[in-house]
């Protein structure tokens, strides 16, 4: 796998990601898929080594590393299960948006019951209305005293009804991203209610659900940043996000690869094992080779969202487009080459098949990152 001039303390925390897989994830994901279940304890297992709050300082309880090492972490969880790495993945982004934007009071009383991951965080942008054009969203946000009244819906939310807190954009004024803020609001205040668990192709470990506000009042100090300033909070949080589901779908995709080369050299076929054919060799060649390529790209772009370089957003796009791409067509190719063999569920394909095909559509389709990276070209 690609080294990338990786330092050794991020080499180690790479190890430490891979050992927690083969321990805690990989031999458990099947029957997770299999049965829909939502894996609470092995995700607190995860936050005991820290990736609960990757970005979090050490202060705070969290272990205040990078991109990169966000990349590194959940790119070895998802070898395992890309549906459980994500999860952790879009809570990480939830506690970024806290730590780096909240108040010393919301920090004090959200973080560490986040960082154990205790507590769970969800991401509320979108609305059953509003997708792409996250910008237009209707979720209403009212001051009333020292309080906010919250009325409306957010859709597609991962730990929807499980997890205990929601960071949420609402509208507090005009139409349009310059009047969205960014509010903490809590499963058990009063109005918040959800939708039944969406039935899903894949991420069968986590929960999806509609989440339903109905005059929730949330206290004005769970503002997080300044009132208007929620969009621009929310594009950053994906800034991180979407480099974490590219690190999802190339450490599924390299799985697949791995069991390709596996099951090719074990299986015979006019007298030799399929691995011998140059079809083969040429498609597994592609597989390893465009999985290279996306991940030095997300590696970059990590390092420059890392350095808050100019360049971070479109750099973000860009891996998340190529890296969730790559994953797709790795995983479609790994079936191919298992024959009848990778349509059954015996043969993990199926599952990273399934799980991977989300990744080129949330936290902004790849039409969108294309549009992202087509705008900053030709910005005057
Ligand atoms: C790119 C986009 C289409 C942009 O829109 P517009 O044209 O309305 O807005 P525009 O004029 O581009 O911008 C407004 C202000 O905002 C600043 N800013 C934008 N990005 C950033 C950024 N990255 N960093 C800092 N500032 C940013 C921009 O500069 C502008 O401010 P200014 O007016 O200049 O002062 C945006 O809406 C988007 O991206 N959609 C995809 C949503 C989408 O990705 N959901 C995914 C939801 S989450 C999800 O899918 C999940 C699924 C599973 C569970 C987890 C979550």
């Amino acid at each position: 796998m690609n080294q990338f001039d990786l330092t050794d303390d991020q080499r180690a925390i790479q190890e430490l990601a891979r050992k927690f897989t083969a321990d805690a994830i990989t031999p458990h994901a099947a029957e997770w898929d299999e049965k829909h279940i939502f894996p609470r304890d092995t995700i607190k297992q995860a936050a005991e080594l820290g990736f609960g709050a990757i970005y979090v300082s050490e202060e705070m309880g969290g272990i205040g590393l990078g991109r990169l090492e966000a990349a590194l972490i959940m790119e070895a969880m998802a070898y395992g299960c890309p549906s459980t790495s994500a999860f952790i993945s879009i809570h990480n982004m939830a506690v970024w948006m806290i730590d780096r934007f909240g108040s010393a009071a919301v920090k004090q009383k959200y973080l560490p019951r986040l960082v154990t991951m205790d507590n769970i965080a969800s991401y509320c942008l979108t609305e059953p209305g509003s997708g792409s054009d996250a910008g237009a969203l209707k979720t209403r946000a009212v001051r009333d005293g020292d309080h906010y009244v919250v009325t409306g819906s957010k859709a597609f939310i991962s730990g929807g009804g499980q997890n205990e807190i929601y960071v949420t954009m609402v509208r507090t004024g005009e139409d349009g991203p310059k009047g969205i803020s960014c509010l903490v609001i809590e499963k058990d205040m009063d109005g918040v209610s959800f939708g039944a668990d969406e039935k899903k192709l894949g991420w069968h470990s986590q929960p999806t659900a509609q989440v339903n506000f109905d005059g929730v009042r949330v206290p004005v100090e769970n503002l997080v940043g300044a009132e208007g300033e929620g969009f621009r909070i929310a594009m950053m949080g994906l800034d991180g996000g979407r480099l974490n589901i590219g690190a999802c779908s190339l450490g599924g995709g390299q799985r697949c690869l791995d069991e390709a080369v596996k099951y090719t050299k074990e299986r015979k076929q006019f007298g030799k094992a399929i691995a011998d054919f140059q079809n083969t060799q040429f498609m597994l060649a592609d597989m390893e080779t465009d999985l290279q390529a996306a991940r030095t790209l997300l590696y970059a772009a990590a390092c420059k969202v890392t350095a808050n370089d100019p360049d971070k957003t479109k750099f973000a796009a860009m891996a998340k487009r190529l890296a969730t791409d790559t994953g797709s067509k790795v995983v479609n190719d790994a079936l191919q080459l298992h024959g009848g063999y990778g349509f059954l569920q015996d043969y993990p394909i199926e599952r990273f098949w399934r799980d991977l095909r989300v990744h080129s559509i949330l936290e902004g389709t790849n039409q969108i990152m294309r549009m992202i990276v087509g705008r900053e070209l030709t910005r005057q």
